[in-house]
C-alpha cells in the first residue's frame, strides 16, 4: 500500500514520517517549493522533537519523498490523508477551508486507480460530506474514489510519539472495505492495543472539535477561578491539585496562566461556535465564546501586572523568557507570549525577547522587538521580566541564578512555575496569574487598587 500526504506542515510531515517508520512507502506533497526542497533533502523546516531523526533516515533509505505534483501523487498513491491548514478566516470565526477544497479537488482530478481519500485536517462538521460531491464531480470517469474521515490528535512537541501511540484512532467511514484499509494503514498501534472508533462522518469530525473544546474549556475553567484567587487570595495551583486528585476531574490541563494559544484551541472553538451558528445551534456552543474571553483576559492581566509592578510601562525595559505558544516548539501561531510582548511594546515598553526556538518565527511577525541568543542577554538591562513559557531552562531558574545575570529584582512568572516564596524570600517582587499580588510587594504608587480593577472576577 502506497501512501500519500497532502500538506506538509506540522501534521503532515509528522503524519508521512511516522507512516515511512512503520515500513509505508510514502509520498508528501505541498504547493510551498521552498517546503518541498528543505524536505526532499531531509531537513525540517521547523522545531519538533525526534521528527528530524525520522525525516533524515526515511528520505536516505528512499521510502519517503516530496513533490509539489499533484499528477504524481494522483498516479502513485493508493491512500491519500489530506493534512492542508484550516486557519481561522481574516475577520471571523469560521474556518478557511479553502485549502481542504483545493486538495480535494486537485487530488480527485489527478487519481488514476481506485483509492482512498482520507481527511486528517480539522474541519467543520459536515465537510466530509460536502468534499464526497466535490470528489464525485471532479474524479476521472472509470476510478473510484471513497473518502474518510480520520481526525488528527497530535499535540505539538510530541508529535511523533502522539502520531505512532496514540491515546485512540477515530475513522469516519461509509464502508467495511475502507475500515478495512484504515486498519492496515494502522495494524501496528492496533496489535498494541490502541483502541479504534469507527463511527459515521459527522462524529468523526465532531470528536475533534469535542476533544479541542473540552481541553479550551478545562484551561479557561482554571483561569475563571484564577481570577477569583486574584481578587480574594489564595492558591490556584493547590486548588488545581486539589480537584485534581478526584479521577472524575483530572490534574491535566488545569495549570493556570497566560493561557492557551497556537494553531488549535483558539481557532478551533471560534470555528466550532461559527458552524453551531450556520446550523441555528448557536446556543449549545455560546459557552465557547465565554472561554475564548477568559483566556484572552488572562494576556490583559499579565500587562496590567507589570503596569501595576513597574507604575509605568512607558521607556521601561522588559524581558520576555518564552514566546512560543508552548515548550518544545518554535510556533508562534496565537502565541499569548507573544500577544503580551506586542501590548507591552505598544505602551511603550522597549522588549528583549529570548526564546530556545521560536526568534526566528516570533521576529517575522513582531519585528519590533530585540530578539537575543541567551537568557543573560535578555534579563541583563530589564526592569521587569515575564516568564511566558515553560522551557526546561526556565522551570530550573533559581533566584540567586537569575539575580547573577540581572538588577533587577521584579519577575512575572506567567506559567506558574517558580516558588512564589523561595522568591519572595530571597528579595525578589513576583507577581504570578492567580495569585493576588500583595500590596507589600509594591513600592510605588496606587498600583494594588489598580490592579484589582482591572484583574477582578467582574473586569
Ligand atoms: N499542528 C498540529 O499540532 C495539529 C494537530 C492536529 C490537527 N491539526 C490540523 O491539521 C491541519 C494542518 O495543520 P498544520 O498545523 O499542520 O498546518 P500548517 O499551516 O503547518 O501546514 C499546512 C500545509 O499545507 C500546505 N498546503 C496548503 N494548501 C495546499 C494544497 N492545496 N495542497 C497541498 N498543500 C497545501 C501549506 O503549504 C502548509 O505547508 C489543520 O486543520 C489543523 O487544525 C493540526
Ligand atoms: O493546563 C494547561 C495546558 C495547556 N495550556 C496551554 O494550552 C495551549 C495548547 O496546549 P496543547 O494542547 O498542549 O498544544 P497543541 O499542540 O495546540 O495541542 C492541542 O491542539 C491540537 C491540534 O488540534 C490537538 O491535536 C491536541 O490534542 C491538543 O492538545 C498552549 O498554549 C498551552 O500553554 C495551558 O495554558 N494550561
Amino acid at each position: 500500500m502506497r501512501i500519500t500526504v497532502i500538506g506538509t506542515g506540522y501534521l503532515g510531515v509528522t503524519h508521512a514520517a511516522c507512516m515511512a517508520e512503520l515500513g509505508f512507502e510514502v509520498l508528501g506533497l505541498d504547493i510551498d517549493p521552498v517546503r518541498v526542497a528543505s524536505l526532499s533533502e531531509g531537513l525540517l523546516p521547523f522545531h519538533e522533537p525526534g521528527l528530524p531523526e525520522l525525516l533524515r533516515k526515511h528520505v536516505k533509505s528512499g521510502r519517503l519523498r516530496f513533490t509539489t505534483s499533484y499528477q504524481e501523487v494522483g498516479a502513485w498513491g493508493d491512500v491519500h490523508f489530506i493534512g492542508v491548514g484550516t486557519p481561522q478566516r481574516a475577520g471571523e470565526g469560521a474556518a478557511d477551508m479553502s485549502f481542504v477544497d483545493a486538495a480535494t479537488i486537485s487530488l480527485a482530478r489527478n487519481i488514476t486507480k481506485d483509492s482512498l481519500i482520507v481527511g486528517k485536517s480539522t474541519v467543520p462538521v459536515g465537510t466530509t460530506r460536502r468534499l464526497k460531491t466535490l470528489v464525485r464531480d471532479n474524479k476521472r470517469p472509470g476510478v473510484s474514489v471513497n473518502l474518510a474521515w480520520n481526525p488528527e490528535f497530535l499535540r505539538e512537541g510530541f508529535a511523533v510519539v502522539d502520531t505512532l501511540t496514540p491515546d485512540r484512532l477515530v475513522v469516519g467511514v461509509e464502508s467495511p472495505e475502507d475500515e478495512a484499509i484504515l486498519r492496515k494503514v494502522y495494524a501496528k498501534a492496533l496489535a498494541d492495543g490502541v483502541p479504534l472508533i469507527t463511527t459515521d462522518f459527522e462524529t468523526a469530525e465532531l470528536v475533534k472539535v469535542a476533544a479541542n473544546a473540552f481541553l479550551a474549556t478545562k484551561i479557561s475553567f482554571i483561569n475563571a477561578f484564577s481570577e477569583v484567587t486574584e481578587a480574594v487570595g489564595g492558591d490556584i495551583r493547590t486548588l488545581a491539585d486539589a480537584i485534581g486528585l478526584d479521577v472524575r476531574i483530572g490534574r491535566r490541563f488545569l495549570n493556570a496562566g497566560i493561557g492557551f494559544g497556537g494553531g488549535c484551541l483558539p481557532k478551533d472553538i471560534r470555528a466550532l461556535q461559527a458552524r453551531a451558528a450556520e446550523l441555528g445551534l448557536d446556543r449549545s456552543m455560546r459557552f465557547l465564546d465565554e472561554m475564548d474571553q477568559i483566556n484572552l483576559r488572562r494576556r490583559e492581566r499579565a500587562v496590567d501586572l507589570a503596569r501595576v509592578m513597574l507604575g509605568s510601562l512607558s521607556q521601561s525595559r522588559i524581558a520576555i523568557l518564552g514566546v512560543t505558544f508552548k515548550p518544545n516548539s518554535d510556533d508562534v501561531r496565537d502565541s499569548p507570549a507573544l500577544d503580551i510582548a506586542n501590548k507591552l511594546f505598544d505602551e511603550g515598553a522597549e522588549v528583549t525577547v529570548y526564546d530556545p526556538a521560536g526568534n526566528v518565527n516570533a521576529s517575522r511577525r513582531s519585528p519590533q522587538h530585540h530578539y537575543v541568543t541567551s537568557m543573560g542577554d535578555a534579563v541583563k538591562n530589564a526592569d521587569l521580566i515575564l516568564l511566558l513559557t515553560e522551557w526546561d531552562e526556565f522551570k530550573t531558574l533559581t533566584p540567586e541564578g537569575l539575580a547573577a545575570q540581572t538588577g533587577t529584582r521584579k519577575i512575572i512568572d506567567g506559567r506558574n512555575i517558580l516558588e512564589a516564596r523561595v522568591w519572595e524570600d530571597s528579595g525578589w517582587s513576583l507577581g504570578s496569574i492567580g495569585r493576588r499580588y500583595s500590596a507589600t510587594q509594591v513600592t510605588e504608587g496606587p498600583h494594588r487598587e489598580q490592579l484589582q480593577l482591572s484583574s477582578g472576577p467582574s473586569a
